[in-house]
Parts: C-alpha cells; sequence; structure tokens
C-alpha cells in the first residue's frame, strides 16, 4: 500500500503559505487545499454561507470555527486515501481539535517571517480571481502588468492585502496562532522556518518533506466525523 502523507502549513499572511504549498504539491504530489481558496469560491457562489463568510472576512476577522470546519473536513473525508497538503487551516486551537478528531497529521511547517518582510510583500501582492493564481510586482511579476498571464484577465487586490487592514491581521494572527503552534509542538509534529526568503527556505523544507515522506507510513483517516 502507498504510504500516505499529511501536513498543514501554517504562518502568518503573505509568510509565503500559497507559494511554499504549490512547490511541495509539484514536487511530491500532494493534494492541495487551501482555506483561502474555498472560502473565496463560497463568496462568489452568494450562496447563504457565501454571504455570511464575506461579511466576516471583509472586516479582516477570522469566520467562525464551526463555518471552518463544516468547509474543510468534509473534504478531507473525500481524499480519504490519498495525501494532502492544508494551506490556511487549521488556524484556531478548536479547528486544529476538530481536525484531530479525524485525522492525525504526520507534519506542519510554520514559517516565522519578520513583519516588514510581510508588510512589503503583501502591498505588492496581485491575485487573478478566477484560479486564485498570485502574482507579486518584484518577486513574481505577471508578463504584462495588471495582466494574468494565462488567460490575460485582470488581476485585482484583496482587499485585506491593503495596508489599513494588515496589522490587524498580524496581530490577531500572532495571538489565535500561539495554542496551535503549541499543540503541534506537544505533539513532536512542528517544523519551524525563518527568514526574509522564500527561495532559501524552500531546500529546507524540500529536504525534510523527503525525509519524512519516504520513512513514514501513516493510517487512513476516518471516513465519519463524530
Ligand atoms: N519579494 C518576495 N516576495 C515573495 C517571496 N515569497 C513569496 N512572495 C510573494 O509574497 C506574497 C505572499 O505570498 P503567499 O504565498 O501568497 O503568502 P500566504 O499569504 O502565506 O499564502 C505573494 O505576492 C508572493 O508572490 C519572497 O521570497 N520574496
Ligand atoms: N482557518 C480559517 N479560520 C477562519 N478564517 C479563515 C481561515 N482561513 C482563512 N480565513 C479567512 O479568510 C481570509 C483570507 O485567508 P487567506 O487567503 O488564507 O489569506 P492570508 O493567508 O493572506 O490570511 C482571512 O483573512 C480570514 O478572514
Amino acid at each position: 500500500m502507498a504510504k500516505l502523507f499529511r501536513a498543514a502549513i501554517m504562518g502568518p499572511p503573505g509568510s509565503g503559505k500559497g507559494t511554499i504549498s504549490k512547490r511541495i504539491a509539484q514536487s511530491f504530489g500532494l493534494q492541495y487545499l487551501s482555506s483561502g481558496h474555498y472560502l473565496r469560491e463560497s463568496m462568489a457562489a452568494n450562496t447563504e454561507a457565501g454571504v455570511l463568510v464575506k461579511s466576516y472576512v471583509e472586516r479582516s476577522m477570522l469566520v467562525p470555527d464551526h463555518v471552518m470546519t463544516r468547509l474543510m473536513l468534509p473534504r478531507l473525508e473525500q481524499l480519504s486515501g490519498h495525501s494532502w497538503l492544508l494551506d490556511g487551516f487549521p488556524r484556531t486551537l478548536s479547528q486544529a481539535q476538530a481536525l484531530n478528531s479525524l485525522c492525525q497529521l504526520d507534519l506542519v511547517i510554520s514559517l516565522n517571517i519578520p513583519y516588514e518582510t510581510l508588510r512589503e510583500r503583501l502591498s505588492d501582492r496581485w491575485i487573478h480571481p478566477a484560479s486564485g493564481r498570485v502574482y507579486n510586482m518584484g518577486f513574481n511579476p505577471p508578463r504584462v502588468k495588471g495582466k494574468d498571464d494565462i488567460t490575460g484577465e485582470p488581476l485585482i487586490q484583496h482587499d485585506d492585502d491593503k495596508p489599513e487592514a494588515l496589522m490587524a491581521r498580524l496581530r490577531h494572527y500572532k495571538d489565535v496562532a500561539k495554542p496551535v503552534i503549541d499543540l503541534y509542538k506537544s505533539q513532536g509534529i512542528l517544523h519551524s522556518f525563518s527568514g526574509t526568503e522564500t527561495d532559501r527556505i524552500w531546500p529546507y523544507i524540500n529536504s525534510l518533506l523527503n525525509a519524512k515522506m519516504h520513512t513514514q507510513p501513516s493510517d487512513a483517516c476516518r471516513t465519519q466525523t463524530p
């Protein structure tokens, strides 16, 4: 039987979770699940749940735990038997506990990036909303300014990446993430990486995953939430 591997990546907004996740998914063939992507999808669908989600995201607030677990856990249940990587979930202790009751993670990557670096990156982050493709005007600019490389459609900036919202998000992130990080530390699965450049952090993450994925068999996740 193929070995299964389940990981999560944590870090403040702008720490490079999306960028690194894309590299991990490509290099190691894990399924990639991003909470931000599913939330934006639900907002775009304009369903009752989407309107509720929007009221939080627009105010730079965390979406309530029960909404998040209802959004994320069924997707993980469908992936029982696959290896996956979670980005942006769990973000609170309560979300981590809900996830734990479904599945034990094998590895958690935590990114520690200085505040000034985060501020610079996010003020330069542009998104293609339909696909979730992320650009940075310095680090990975689009081929044509303001346009998505694949479709040519216009790029936008998230309201919550604008400077007014950013400080509040970063401060809040730290308070909420601390108990989650402590939990994973106590389980012995937390690996932290510090730096100002993704390209310098990536080789360490790459070799960690190479070592872990080839030594660590894992049980299939439960298929039912309690
Ligand atoms: N200048 C610079 N920008 C980066 C680096 N790594 C990622 N970025 C950009 O910083 C922004 C935030 O990265 P992202 O992966 O979206 O972070 P997330 O919010 O943690 O998912 C994006 O615009 C990335 O293209 C880096 O090493 N240097
Ligand atoms: N696990 C989560 N719990 C609560 N809210 C979340 C979660 N993940 C994402 N969100 C909400 O969606 C917004 C965008 O998330 P995301 O795309 O992951 O951006 P970032 O990494 O830049 O914070 C967050 O600011 C927050 O309001």
